[in-house]
């Protein structure tokens, strides 16, 4: 109806109107199909040419995503899509697959209100399906299923209709299992799909059609039509042609997720309660619960490009309330600081069309501005230019920590400042990498979820950014706790003039994982506490602290806790930061081998502190509380903790044998075995040490028939007999002193 207007023009007549946008993801596991999905909906919306759909694999943006055929960097493309008579935009965030990227998916869902759920027929649902759909639920994404590769159940597997219905259903209640447990309370039942109320969708991307209850009541297309083109077509061709004609993919999956996700307008009400904490009656609380255009303007970043030849920057942004002009100056609440957006974009299709503004609710790119990270929130100022004083989103967490590192250096020491320029704008892209200089050694260190992270980062700077790299071996990061309590240990000061006592305790591990889930959720702050209120006592209480405890609560940081007791000791105010900064140190190198601790309390009991301030700067008061924290630790039983992989291997079941005994071979433990016809999955636990290369022993292990996913990762004590040479071998390459009790 539409049709004389340029495509252009209608992306930019839509921008203004709220409820006709839906901000979506395709989330899914590894190769169940989301780039081919991506490619015919944007081919069907007239964004692609029809023939290259599903060949073109535009999304894939980088040259190593097509050697590994896997979608790393999610891209951003936006598509006109006209339901019951009306035009809606839809701005999609393709997301990766692979669970070693999963910081990527965590920031993609930030900017989404609902999201395609891609499963697999055959495979089913898969260890990512649970951890992207777990992802998007925690910030508020709604769900509707589409079940993928159903061609193969009819030309490949041959199943009878009634067989097919059958597996449909059974990942229809895989799918509602997952949302049960994950969905927030509100919307577990609200949110659960079904066939009956076309909240899911089934068909092949591969061969662009797809059949949902409400298209097959509209249209009175059926499952039988699309099995006799299967039967009767002469090639593959001939299927797209005719399958297009009466199920067209795009307009099934389009017409289901302008139905049934919701519009910005809908989704802030609830979301904005959720990933902002700021006061809601205040003008930017109200106008982002409304995502009211004529409001102060608040954006939140959820990615940042690097363009590899230009380096010039370009970041996705969820325009939040208000409206965002070209040229205005805004400042940015995370970097402090105030910017001019030089260039406002949005997306046609996959390409960017440079717009004068964007109001609440839209996806925008913008470019010119330095110092943009992924997850920062941009405010427009108060009318006198001075910075708003609102809390910033809550920061984007990812739920696995680095835990491989290895030390990187240029080939040629001359390339050095163009290693750390590159470094710079790759962690800005992907902050799950983590780029540490080390203190000691000088060494430059890049930490990443495994090994097959850093291979990626490696082959990034090598080829996308042409300096040549010499790397280490990976080396695994490890924690350190204690088994039980101990104090208070005295510590003095160099001068002997200051004396602290500390005690530390193991958290109990409900605790533990309580405070983990509230910092993951940002309930609580991470670091010093600056200041204390209400909100934070109240969290705190329900870990189980009593008001008083909570009340002396300083500091929460990598999973440990730091309060102060004590009770009127003078001058104790003027030195509590050095208190403070000495935990905090002593968190980041534990006394074991200078590796990060987890899980402690620690508490400061007393302190006799010498009057003059003279003798009681941070020279004093941090040595000495360092020395009483690692003393403390001691005195509680030190442990080492390492990090273990949860994995999936999906193999044929002939190599069943050969894995088990492969990880076995590798300190492993197997947790459970699944059989199905042709395949067996298996769950294993595996320390992070021993995976390093795992992926090229399994390969050869089955003859290139295995593949493996991440489930989760936990940290275990390192078994007693490993112990000493674990830490031997870090304090060896850290330059420790190797026979001394701690360091
Ligand atoms: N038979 C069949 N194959 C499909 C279908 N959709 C995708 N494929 C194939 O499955 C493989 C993975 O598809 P992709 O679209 O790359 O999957 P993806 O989920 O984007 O994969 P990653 O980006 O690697 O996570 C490719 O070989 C596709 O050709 C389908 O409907 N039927």
């Amino acid at each position: 109806m539409v049709s004389e207007k340029t495509m252009a023009e209608r992306v930019l007549a839509l921008m203004g109107r709220p409820n006709n946008i839906r901000n979506i993801g395709i989330i899914a596991h590894i190769h169940h199909g989301k780039t081919t999905l991506t490619d015919n909906l944007l081919a069907g919306a007239g964004m692609l040419s029809e023939e290259l759909a599903g060949d073109a694999m535009f999304t894939w943006w980088h040259e190593q995503e097509r050697e590994r055929e896997m979608t790393i960097y999610g891209a951003a493309v936006s598509m006109v899509h006209e339901y019951e008579g009306d035009d809606y935009l839809i701005n999609l965030i393709d997301t990766p697959g692979h669970v070693e990227f999963g910081g990527e998916v965590t920031r993609a869902v930030r900017a989404i209100d609902g999201a395609v759920v891609v499963v697999d027929f055959v495979d089913g649902i898969m260890p990512q399906t649970e951890t992207v759909l777990k992802q998007a639920l925690r910030e508020y994404v709604k769900p509707v299923l589409f079940i993928n590769k159903v061609d193969r159940a009819i030309k490949e597997l041959q199943l009878p209709p009634n067989k097919i219905m059958e597996r449909l259903a059974e990942i229809v209640v895989g799918v509602n299992d997952l949302i049960e447990r994950y969905a927030p309370e509100e919307f577990k039942d609200k949110w659960k799909v079904s066939v009956q109320n076309g909240t899911v969708a089934f068909g092949s991307a591969l061969h662009n059609w797809a059949l949902s209850v409400p298209y097959m009541q509209k249209t009175g297309i059926g499952f039988k039509q699309i099995a006799e083109i299967y039967n009767t077509a002469a090639d593959a061709k001939e299927i797209r042609r005719r399958v297009w004609e009466i199920a067209p993919l795009y307009r099934v999956v389009l017409d289901m997720v302008v139905r049934h996700l919701p519009s910005p307008k809908e989704a802030q009400k609830y979301r904005v309660p959720k990933l902002w904490h700021g006061d809601l009656n205040s003008k930017y609380g109200k106008a982002m619960l409304e995502a009211d255009p004529n409001g102060p303007a608040v954006a939140v970043v959820t990615k940042v490009i690097v363009d590899k030849t230009s380096k010039q920057e370009t970041a996705i942004a969820r325009v939040w309330s208000g409206t965002i002009r070209r040229g205005m100056e805004v400042w940015l609440l995370n970097a402090n600081k105030k910017v001019r957006l030089q260039q406002v974009g949005v997306f046609k299709g996959i390409q960017k069309i440079q717009i004068e503004e964007a109001k609440a609710g839209n996806i925008i790119a913008i470019s010119g501005v330095r110092d943009l990270q992924s997850g920062e929130t941009i405010v427009e100022p108060e009318p006198d230019g001075s910075k708003p004083n609102i809390p910033p989103f809550e920061a984007i967490k990812h739920i696995f920590d680095p835990v491989v590192t290895k030390a990187i250096e240029p080939k040629d020491p001359r390339d050095l400042p163009k290693l750390i320029e590159v470094l710079k704008l790759i962690q800005k892209e992907d902050p799950t990498l983590k780029v540490e200089i080390d203190q000691e050694s000088g060494q430059i260190l890049i930490s990443g979820l495994g090994d097959l992270h850093l291979e990626i980062v490696e082959y990034r700077i090598k080829n996308d950014f042409k300096v040549d790299i010499i790397t280490s071996n990976p080396i695994v990061v490890y924690r350190e706790s204690v088994k039980g309590q101990a104090g208070p240990v005295e510590g003095k000061s160099p001068n002997k003039l200051n004396k602290f006592y500390i005690t530390v305790e193991k958290m109990p591990d409900e605790l533990y994982w309580k405070l983990r889930e509230k910092l993951l959720k940002g309930e609580l702050p991470e670091g010093k506490i600056k200041k204390m209120n209400e909100d934070i006592i109240k969290h705190l209480m329900s870990l189980g602290f009593t008001r008083e405890e909570a009340q002396r609560c300083k500091v929460i940081y990598r999973e440990n806790m730091f309060f102060d007791m004590t009770r009127g000791i003078i001058h104790i105010g003027e030195v509590i930061d050095m208190v403070m900064d000495a935990f905090m140190q002593v968190m980041d190198h534990g006394p074991i081998a200078w590796e990060p601790c987890i899980g402690l309390i620690v508490k400061l009991t007393d302190a006799q502190l010498h009057e003059d301030a003279i003798h009681r700067g941070p020279g004093q008061v941090i040595p000495a509380v360092r020395e009483a924290i690692k003393l403390a630790m001691k005195d509680a039983g030190l442990v080492l903790y390492e990090p273990v992989q949860v994995i999936l291997v999906d193999v044929p079941p002939d190599y069943i044998g050969d894995v088990t005994a492969l990880i076995n071979s590798r300190r492993g433990a197997i947790l459970d075995i699944q059989t199905e016809e042709d395949r067996a999955l298996i769950k294993a636990k595996v320390p992070v040490r021993e995976m390093i290369g795992f992926t090229d022993t399994l390969r050869s292990a089955t003859s290139g028939r295995g593949v493996w996913y991440l489930v989760d990762q936990v940290y275990e004590p390192v078994p007693r007999e490993l112990f000493d040479q674990i830490v031997r071998e870090i304090r060896q390459r850290k330059g420790l002193p190797l026979d001394a009790d701690i360091v």
